[in-house]
């Protein structure tokens, strides 16, 4: 059974349009017009227990929509759904039992009462009496000095790590993420991803993580799925979205003396390079490799054996972030 398994999933809001005017606003008072905007468009996502996919988007791409309704928060408007065997929706009290969900812009402990209170009010109700994993989580992500303390108090990074542990107090096999790290300082949000690799690990969890922090996405996922405007417009692997989309490394090259572009070429044409020339200073150069079929160290054994004067050398990766930018703008 996939933990994940949706197809033509689609949801539809109905947004009120007022009407210009005085007249209009008068309209608006007996006959109100509507409009039917398709927020998530028949898009099918399967996704195996004991994965770690990214969820990836532009703001209002139709991310959060899935998300409420994988959850079970918004009924979807057609399509099939089951997550870990269940209609979200449904059959939502079965079903909570089964997931663990931080939104990272929502608290889901209590506000005024200290962090351990709400683990205990939440063991409670979740009827599980798990200590020893509950320790274990305090300790990998370190909040045992902020137990005593009310939520209200926490920074948000002291926060974000208690969210986490709550959310994942009732051992669900599926954790939904949305905006895990946004605003967090490096170290904690490394601390985050190494207790999410844990328990993807150790215990098989499922994770399907929503950022725009692609470097979250880099850190912990090999799959993501992209959407556009309510479409999937990407299903894979992050390393073939690199290979198809990427553009291939540069090699940024400082010489000792100015050389000419022709002759650069001609010295690597029988490689997939291009040379572009900076136009300020003359013995800056960048060699553009095309796809990934050729290597760094190839075009730089062939500068180096026909005397090409190299100072200094700098190779530049294509990032995840490059990419998605590329995408979104070429469509
Ligand atoms: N309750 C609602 N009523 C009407 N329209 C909505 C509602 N919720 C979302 N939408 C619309 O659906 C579209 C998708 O919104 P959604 O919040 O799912 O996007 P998102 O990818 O999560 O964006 P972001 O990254 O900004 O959070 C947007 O056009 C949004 O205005």
């Amino acid at each position: 059974m996939n933990a994940i398994q949706a197809e033509k999933l689609t949801k539809e809001f109905q947004i009120y349009q007022s009407r210009k005017g005085l007249s209009g606003a008068f309209r608006d008072l007996f006959n109100r017009n509507y409009r039917t905007i398709r927020a998530v468009n028949e898009v099918n996502i399967s996704i195996p227990q004991g994965e770690m996919v990214g969820y990836i988007g532009e703001n209002g791409a139709g991310k959060s929509t899935t998300i409420k309704m994988l959850t079970g928060i918004l009924q979807p408007t057609s399509g099939d759904l089951k997550v870990n065997g269940f209609d979200p929706h449904n059959q939502r009290e079965e079903f909570v039992k089964t997931i663990g969900v931080v939104f990272g812009q929502r608290s889901q402990l209590w506000w005024d009462i200290a962090v351990q209170e709400s683990f205990t009010l939440l063991q409670k109700v979740y009827r599980v009496d798990n200590q020893k994993l509950l320790d274990r989580m305090i300790d990998v992500l370190n909040i045992g000095e902020l137990l005593d303390q009310p939520v209200r108090k926490l920074s948000l990074g002291q926060r974000m790590r208690c969210e986490l542990v709550a959310s994942l107090i009732h051992q669900p096999s599926l954790l939904f993420l949305d905006e895990p790290t946004i605003g967090l300082d490096v170290l904690v949000k490394e601390n985050i991803r190494q207790f999410l690799r844990e328990m993807n690990k150790e215990f098989g969890t499922t994770i399907l993580l929503t950022t725009h922090d692609l470097t979250d996405i880099e850190a912990l996922c090999s799959r993501v799925i992209m959407l556009d405007k309510g479409n999937i417009i990407y299903d894979g692997d992050l390393t073939r979205l690199k290979q198809e989309w990427g553009e291939g490394k540069k090699i940024h090259l400082e010489l000792d003396q100015e050389v000419s572009l022709s002759h650069l070429g001609q010295l690597t044409e029988s490689l997939p390079v291009t040379w572009s020339k900076n136009e300020v200073n003359k013995n800056l150069f960048t060699a553009q490799l095309k796809g990934n079929s050729i290597t760094a160290s190839e075009v730089l054994s062939l500068l180096v054996t026909s005397g090409v004067p190299i100072h200094e050398m700098q190779i530049q990766e294509v990032s995840t972030e490059e990419i998605v930018r590329k995408i979104y703008q070429e469509g």
